[in-house]
């Protein structure tokens, strides 16, 4: 029935990944708008989307059955969206809703799909008498997103209501600013757009005035609003809410290790606006946004980084909220940081002209912001290639040689066409499903026996976070050393990130595996061992998530177990660890002249290879070839080895790393002797250790048990960019003997990382 004096003219506002009051652009249109454009009545809104988030929590009793498929990820069958991320997100919309309230607004929760919502939404207000004026929503990347956008478009059409989609302006610099004619013209190098945007302090736009109290318009009678339709309900505390998206995915792992006794998380924040603008407001004022370019690769601790990356994530905060405050230090404008060194460097700097430095740690994270933007950039101008095995490169190149077809994903595909080498390696089977199934599963819970890689997997499972620098690692590891589809690297990071960023994750997998952006693409790989011995140099970080390792006593061996000594594993109760007796990948490092690893059987019988004597620790710094080359040369202690102040000179007895890893005798790949896998692995039937079509990349990937297996190599043998990568593993491998490696580097089942020029492009 309508109800009397019903509002002619509601605006609905779709919030997505901008959950903030304040630097949000549709609030504050809705706010300032003339009396003339001024909505009689405001509905903010916001879906906890069935497609991203299992929501069977809500459901109103037990039993009763979800209409929504829980959302699990495409290659592996993760679930989209872990606890971490769950509890955060629950966190930032309880947060956002209260800010509303406090400015005498409100916001309206449900659960769904967003179109199914808003159709009911739209219809009921009709319903009641009530008419909607439009519908606002922040444009954001993605597939699903954007159908959600059309659909939404769509519904309002059809009741002739406007349709507004708003520019995402939580990124540091606005899309109208960066000065691409169009997306197709963003280089495809981060350097060159840095370049393209320099100097980055004075590109982001003002940020907007907060809202307040009684500026939004009225909010919409609730009675004029559909309730949340069955089987769901919405919870009434946050504690509930948490619970409720928390409960479907807690148990992800049958094998999570416990929580080290001791252990701190590096991310301790609660999801939203309030304490996103807090931690900006502590990291400037603690100091640690000064020294954060001298910090931001270390593993352990909140303060070595700014750890805003999950509220960049959901919009909580803006990156020009970030650099606003940073410039009121540098400025000297906010008198609350009086007291930090630094305070106000460019206070009586008239224009950029003027030879005065801006803060060096603050430079770092304006050029870190502007990688995310990047990111965000390369996925629109790359759309569904950010998703495939073989990345985003190499189907422009192939495509054009060889004429292409349109894959289902909207993408140009490469024809499908039969490869005798992949059905050779199917029918050989090495290593078998269960083989790489194990390995994925140690990989995931952390028990590789590669301690930076262990402590790394631990802290996420546990925390949702883990630094950039054990990112990369990560990435690196599955990719490059273990040879894995770096898809199920990124799925497991969606899964559990806190930060999750569908640009930001994916690119960087890309990036890292060798397929994205990064001109070194391939030849980066990261040599985990040195990179714990310069990034964690007394091993605080291994030992503190990896328990099991922390009673050893050389570094060497907390860095790989299975090199201690047979009478240290026992004094520490390791002798019969998997770490220890089967670990995932061996990689043969020396410290000082002595090869570090134990005499036992087995394990020195393999050929080295690589090289055999040891190089001056200049070569050591350049055979990890992982390192960023910095910009202009520009301070970054850790890329030249200097880990928090330490020199060249102390680290004489730094492990020189040969730069061979190898598998164990007998395979070549990996863990010693077969497997004894047991396909436990989540969801995924079976797996096949198939070059995607012959050299795509070389990756395992999976045959059965996903629902979208990559399609058709991009590149044939011995073509493309990843020739080099073909063959890297199992059957394939083992039928071509050394030469497929890259310039000599690669052999089977051995990366020779020997030093690599360093290029004057950037790691991030
Ligand atoms: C394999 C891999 C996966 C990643 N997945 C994500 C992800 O899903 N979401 C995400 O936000 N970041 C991701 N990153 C980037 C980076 O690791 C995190 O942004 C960073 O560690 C978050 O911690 P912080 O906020 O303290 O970062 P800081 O070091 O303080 O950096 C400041 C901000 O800059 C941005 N930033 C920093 N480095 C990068 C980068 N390489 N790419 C894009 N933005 C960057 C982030 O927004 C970050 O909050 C990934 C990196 C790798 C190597």
């Amino acid at each position: 029935m309508a109800a009397p004096n019903a509002p002619q003219n509601v605006l609905i506002h779709i919030i997505r990944r901008d959950l903030r009051l304040s630097d949000n652009p549709l609030f504050h249109a809705a706010a300032i708008a003339p009396d003339e454009e001024r909505f009689d009545a405001h509905l903010p809104l916001y879906v906890f989307d069935a497609q991203h988030v299992d929501v069977s929590g809500f459901l109103q009793f037990e039993g009763a059955s979800n209409p929504h498929k829980p959302p699990r990820s495409q290659v592996a069958g993760y679930h989209r969206c872990g606890p971490h991320r769950a509890k955060f997100l629950a966190e930032a919309v309880w947060d956002l809703s209260e800010s509303l309230n406090e400015v005498g607004s409100g916001l309206f929760i449900r659960v769904g799909r967003i179109p199914d919502v808003v159709e009911t939404l739209l219809s009921e207000l009709a319903k009641k008498g009530a008419k909607v004026g439009a519908v606002w929503m922040t444009g954001h990347e993605g597939s699903e997103e954007k159908a959600d956008e059309k659909a939404v478009a769509s519904l309002c059409d059809s009741i002739g209501a406007k349709w507004k989609l708003w520019v995402d302006e939580k990124y540091f610099i606005h899309d109208h600013d960066t000065g691409l004619e169009s997306i197709d013209k963003l280089p495809d190098i981060f350097t060159s757009y840095r370049k393209m945007q320099e100097p980055l302090r004075e590109k982001p736009r003002p940020v907007l005035p907060s809202i307040e109290q009684g500026q939004l318009p009225p909010l919409v009678d609730a009675a004029l609003v559909a309730p949340q339709p069955a089987p769901f309900r919405i919870p009434d505390t946050l504690e509930r809410l948490v619970e409720s998206l928390v409960a479907p995915v807690k148990n992800f792992l049958p094998n999570k290790p416990g929580f080290p006794e001791g252990a701190e998380s590096a991310h301790p924040y609660k999801g939203g606006e309030t304490v996103a603008l807090q931690r900006l407001f502590d990291f400037i004022a603690s100091g640690a946004a000064n020294t954060y370019n001298n910090t931001r690769n270390d593993l352990l601790g909140t303060e070595f980084s700014t750890k805003l990356s999950a509220f960049l994530a959901q919009g909580c905060i803006t990156a020009r909220q970030i650099h606003k405050a940073m410039d009121s230090f540098e400025r000297g404008t906010d008198p609350s940081f009086k007291d930090v060194e630094g305070f106000g460097v460019l206070s009586d700097k008239k224009d950029m002209s003027e030879d005065k430095t801006e803060n060096a740690g603050m430079q770092f994270i304006r050029t870190e912001l502007l990688w995310r933007d990047y990111m965000r950039l390369c996925h629109q101008k790359f759309g569904n290639k950010f998703f495939r095995l073989s990345g985003t490169q190499s189907y422009d190149r192939d495509d054009a040689a060889s004429g292409s077809g349109s894959g289902s994903d909207g993408s140009t595909q490469r024809k499908r066409w039969k490869s005798p080498v992949k059905e050779r390696a199917l029918a050989q089977q090495s290593p078998t499903a269960e083989e790489v199934a194990e390995m994925l599963e140690r990989f995931n819970e952390g028990t590789t026996g590669m301690g930076l890689i262990d402590a790394s997997q631990r802290e996420l499972l546990h925390t949702g976070y883990t630094s950039n620098r054990a990112r990369q690692n990560v990435a690196s590891f599955l990719s490059k050393h273990l040879y894995i589809d770096w898809r199920y690297g990124a799925e497991w990071y969606e899964m559990l990130l806190v930060d999750y960023d569908v640009s930001s994750n994916w690119a960087n997998w890309q990036y890292v595996s060798g397929v994205g952006n990064d001109p070194r693409g391939e030849i980066r790989i990261f040599n985990p061992i040195k990179q714990a011995f310069d990034y964690d140099p007394e091993g605080k970080y291994v030992r503190a998530w990896v328990p099991e390792v922390s009673g050893l006593k050389k570094l060497e061996n907390v860095f790989q177990p299975w090199t201690a000594s047979k009478e240290d594993l026992e004094e520490v109760g390791l002798s019969d660890h998997v770490m220890v007796t089967k670990p995932v990948k061996r990689i043969e490092f020396y410290v000082g002249s002595k090869p570090r690893t134990n005499k036992r059987g087995g394990i020195r019988r393999g050929t080295r290879r690589g090289n055999p004597f040891k190089p001056p620790l200049s070569q050591y710094y350049g055979n990890d070839n992982s390192q960023p080359a910095r910009e202009n040369g520009k301070a970054n202690g850790n890329a030249n080895g200097n880990v928090n102040g330490n020199t060249q000179n102390t680290r004489v007895d730094s492990p020189v790393v040969n730069g061979t890893t190898r598998g164990p005798p007998g395979t070549g790949h990996h863990g010693r002797g077969s497997f004894n896998g047991v396909g436990r692995f989540n969801n995924n039937a079976s797996f096949s250790p198939v070059a995607n079509q012959g050299n795509d990349s070389g990756h395992l990937v999976p045959v059965n048990g996903s629902g979208s297996r990559p399609r058709g190599g991009s590149q044939r043998a011995g073509r493309g960019s990843y020739r080099n990568r073909g063959g890297q593993y199992g059957a394939l491998q083992r039928g071509r003997g050394r030469g497929g490696g890259h310039n000599g580097n690669y052999t089977n089942g051995n990366h020779v990382t020997s030093a690599v020029k360093q290029l004057p492009d950037e790691g991030n």
